[in-house]
């Protein structure tokens, strides 16, 4: 063993000694499972059964419409929205919940677009998620007059120019991992006078994020991934005070009125972000989101990012010195400060070496052609967890266990 790599009595006592060590009961995470994957579907939170139960029996069941009121359901996109905002350097009023990842996206790239009518241009990263270059090309479509142009992240500070109307990036990298420069960024796309829209589906919950310190125009994320708010769980989007006023959804639905209980037939944006809403909200899925954030709870964002820095530098150290001999490429950034929460190595085999590692209890995802990736989530990630992943990934490749050809199958779905 190399000296970087810790006996795993060494990764015991910084389990034992972790600050967030006591959230991990916060989840039913299945037993002789290492769940390393909380960056695609986050864990089932052990209150959220419960919690959806309560929504649908006592809530609905009992109270019926009453509960609108009652139990604060016509509040809740506004009251998650503000409880997001910590975790990402907003202010409570400047986030609400609603639609999913995809939608946001839509709804704020248009009204961005629309508020730069002399400039053509969405750019964009090549690679990026597909909703995300699938959604700019289908706004770009309708307004007519714009396009898409795809210059590669390294570049993408420089390529911003006059014509710019809207920079949008994904934070963290999907495949890859790297995390780009949110201020660097920000700060070129407001010098050439574009607006800057930035995805934090990798992001939130569990990287270093300041949206206001980075005067970050508008930003959109994911609520089943590291906030644990279930499949499908609905997404949140924020609009930095200063333009609220200013932008208007395409999707101009009655909860975005300002009035919608007036229910007039001219159509009046309400005064903030809650303009943003469109249709009536998913209260089940939006209780299991707010059981979600409450396993965030007498947590700060200092120690979640702390941890996952710390989860990572240990995996990376332990496929260095344990697995790169099996001709795996480190995909990730080894710099803390230019990575996010999950860990991506590359080798021609990855699909195989994921299914045999699932086969041993961990559970990672793999990522088209060849890109294996384990996910880092503070919360509930331990060290130990870590050590054992690479212990079994070392094994499965040192036994050539991924080898048997039931590992070859390939899923629907990965
Ligand atoms: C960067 C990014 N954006 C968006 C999404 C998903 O969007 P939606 O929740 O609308 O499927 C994902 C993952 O699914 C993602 O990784
Ligand atoms: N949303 C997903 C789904 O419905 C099925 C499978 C995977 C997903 C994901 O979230 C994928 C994820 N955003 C990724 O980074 O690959």
């Amino acid at each position: 063993m190399t000296t970087n790599w810790p006996d795993l009595d060494a990764v015991q006592s910084w389990d034992a000694a972790d600050p967030l060590a006591a959230c991990r009961a916060r989840f039913a995470l299945p037993v002789g499972t290492i769940y390393l994957d909380g960056n695609s579907l986050g864990a089932l939170p052990r209150a959220t059964a419960a919690r959806v139960a309560d929504a649908v029996t006592r809530q609905w069941g009992t109270d019926l419409i009453a509960s609108w009121n009652k139990h604060g359901w016509i509040e809740a996109p506004a009251r998650l929205g503000a409880r997001i905002a910590p975790l990402i350097g907003a202010s409570p009023d400047e986030v609400i919940v609603a639609d999913s990842t995809s939608v946001n996206l839509f709804k704020l790239l248009a009204a961005a677009c629309a508020a730069r009518p002399d400039r053509s241009t969405i750019l964009a990263e090549p690679g990026n998620f597909p909703t995300d270059l699938y959604v700019a090309n289908g706004v770009a479509k309708m307004m007519p007059g714009r396009s898409v142009r795809t210059v590669p992240a390294a570049q993408i500070a420089a390529a911003i120019d006059q014509d710019t109307a809207v920079v949008l990036l994904t934070h963290v990298h999907y495949k890859t991992g790297a995390m780009l420069d949110m201020a660097g960024i920000t700060a070129a796309a407001h010098r050439a006078g574009a607006l800057i829209l930035w995805d934090l589906s990798h992001s939130a919950g569990a990287v270093e994020l300041d949206l206001n310190g980075c005067s970050v125009d508008l930003a959109i994320g994911c609520g089943y991934k590291y906030l644990n708010g279930g499949p499908g769980a609905p997404a949140f989007l924020f609009v930095a005070r200063a333009l609220q006023q200013t932008l208007s959804s395409p999707l101009s639905g009655w909860m975005g009125h300002a009035a919608p209980f007036d229910f007039g037939d001219e159509y009046a944006p309400a005064p903030g972000v809650r303009r943003f809403l469109c249709g009536t909200p998913p209260i089940l899925a939006m209780s299991a989101l707010e059981s979600g954030l409450d396993t965030f709870d007498g947590t700060t964002l200092a120690q979640l990012v702390a941890k996952s820095r710390r989860l990572g530098d240990l995996l990376i150290a332990g496929i260095e010195a344990r697995c790169v001999r099996h001709g795996f490429t480190l995909v990730t950034p080894r710099d803390p400060l230019a990575r996010g929460s999950h860990v991506s190595i590359a080798h021609p085999h990855a699909w195989e070496i994921c299914q045999a590692l699932i086969a041993r209890g961990v559970v990672g995802d793999f990522r088209a052609p060849d890109v294996l990736r384990l996910g880092l989530t503070p919360l509930y990630t331990s060290f130990e967890d870590v050590w054992q992943a690479v212990d079994r990934l070392a094994a499965v490749m040192d036994e050539g266990a991924w080898r048997d050809p039931a590992f070859a199958e390939r899923a629907a779905v990965t």
